[in-house]
């Protein structure tokens, strides 16, 4: 392999990564990427392994010897500090984080996002260990323009709902809305490893991800996750594709969201992981401006691609209105809209998204089909216990 440069023409050194919560969504596609082509070594940390299962077998992989899987529970786990010391860079995605758990599972979700969290922060500070932690968009919460009346000509002012990571407030709704555990929990975290950069130095870059997305996200429910289970947007409205139900949106599908293909923002976390100088006491937003859609419309646009790639019929009606409270449960609350300000991620890593909502559901539609498909037909084709 050739020597690799960073942004400023240095050749970058191997380096060894303990990545936590390396077997999910996220966690799969940069081990995949730092496998293929870096020679960094990866400690890979989870308790689960079955996204990352081809990077570790067989032995005769090329990077065989660069990555190992240490099943580990963050909760509890001596093991920990000791690899975390072994490591250059640790990176920790270990949360629960998808809003289902939010308002039904709040103290896990707190636990999960904020207490399991502290101890990684604790081995970095005290054995002076960069961190790369991945916070989330949510922590914007909703958008200053919401607030203002609907006919407001100031909500198609850019100052009211661009996201911009160094002057936008966090703004969340009421305790009993249960939505919000998971935003609070993450921005508690962000600010106790910026006052730890300030007071003890630690070497720290934040993310925040804008709707990463693409194959291997979450799971498709009755397939390979619980048949009540509800994942993100992603995999739900997937699922309800290849049953061919309705797509449900959720009072009435008027959120918003900028969704950017997970190839195209893993390339931001290398340059991250590659340029220190330029990362470091950084905060990331990480998404695709470009592609912000309502919910409706990513319910039409993943109906007309699945149809393509599929060859099936469209259904007749191919989405029903749901209530929050019926498909989340009690306090359940919802970010308005996220499009996030680049100027910071550009002007440090010259990074920008590539993919369009289009190409990205295509190929992600492609792989949706051609996994789950046929056990879908045969799941659906048993008969049912009466
Ligand atoms: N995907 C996105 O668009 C998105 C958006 C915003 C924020 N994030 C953040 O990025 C990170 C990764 O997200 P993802 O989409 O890959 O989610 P994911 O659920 O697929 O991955 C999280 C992984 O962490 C592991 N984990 C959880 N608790 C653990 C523990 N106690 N010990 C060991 N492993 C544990 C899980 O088993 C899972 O494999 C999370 O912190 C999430 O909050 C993701
Ligand atoms: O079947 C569904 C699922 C979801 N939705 C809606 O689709 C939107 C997106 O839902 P997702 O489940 O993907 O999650 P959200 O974008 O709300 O939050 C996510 O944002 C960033 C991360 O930190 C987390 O991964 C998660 O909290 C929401 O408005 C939700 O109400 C539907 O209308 N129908």
């Amino acid at each position: 392999m050739a020597a690799r440069m960073d942004l400023d023409g240095r050749p970058i050194k191997p380096m060894t990564i303990c990545m936590i919560g390396a077997g999910g969504f996220i966690g799969s596609h940069l081990c995949e990427k730092l496998m293929a082509e870096t020679p960094h070594k990866v400690l890979a940390l989870d308790v689960y392994n079955d996204k990352i299962k081809r990077l570790l077998e067989p032995d005769s992989l090329p990077w065989a010897g660069r990555i190992e899987f240490h099943r580990i529970n963050i909760k509890h786990d001596s093991r920990l500090e000791g690899l975390v010391k072994m490591a250059d860079l640790t990176i920790n995605l270990a949360a629960i984080c998808t809003p289902a758990d939010y308002n039904t599972r709040p103290l896990d979700t707190i636990y999960s996002n904020f207490i399991d969290a502290l101890p990684v922060v604790k081995y970095c500070s005290e054995n002076s260990k960069r961190l790369i932690r991945f916070s989330t968009c949510e922590v914007y919460g909703k958008t200053i323009g919401s607030f203002l009346p609907k006919d407001s000509p100031l909500r198609k002012d850019p100052a009211y709902y661009v996201l911009k990571e160094d002057t936008s407030p966090c703004i969340f709704g009421s305790i009993e809305k249960q939505r919000w555990p998971y935003a609070c929990a993450k921005q508690l975290i962000e600010r106790l490893i910026y006052a730890e950069g300030a007071e003890s130095g630690l070497d720290f870059t934040i993310v925040r991800p804008f709707n990463w997305i693409g194959p291997r996200m979450d799971f498709i429910p009755g397939i390979d996750g619980p048949s009540e289970g509800v994942p993100r947007v992603l995999a739900c409205f997937s699922n309800n594709l290849l049953r061919r139900e309705p797509l449900k949106l959720v009072d009435g599908g008027q959120s918003q969201r900028t969704f950017v293909y997970i190839k195209d923002a893993i390339e931001a976390v290398l340059l991250m992981i590659e340029n220190p100088d330029r990362a470091n006491g950084h905060i990331f937003n990480v998404g695709n401006p470009n592609n912000e859609v309502t919910v409706r419309q990513l319910a039409e646009m993943m109906t007309q691609v699945y149809t393509k790639v599929s060859g099936e019929p469209m259904l007749q009606s191919p989405s029903i209105d749901v209530s929050s409270k019926e498909f989340y449960g009690e306090g359940y609350d919802d970010s308005d809209k996220r499009i996030p300000d680049m100027t910071i991620i550009n002007k440090q890593l010259g990074w920008n998204p590539k993919t369009s909502l289009w190409d990205l559901l295509e190929s992600t539609l492609t792989y949706q089909y051609r996994t789950y498909a046929e056990a879908i037909k045969k799941s659906m084709a048993k008969p049912t216990a009466s």
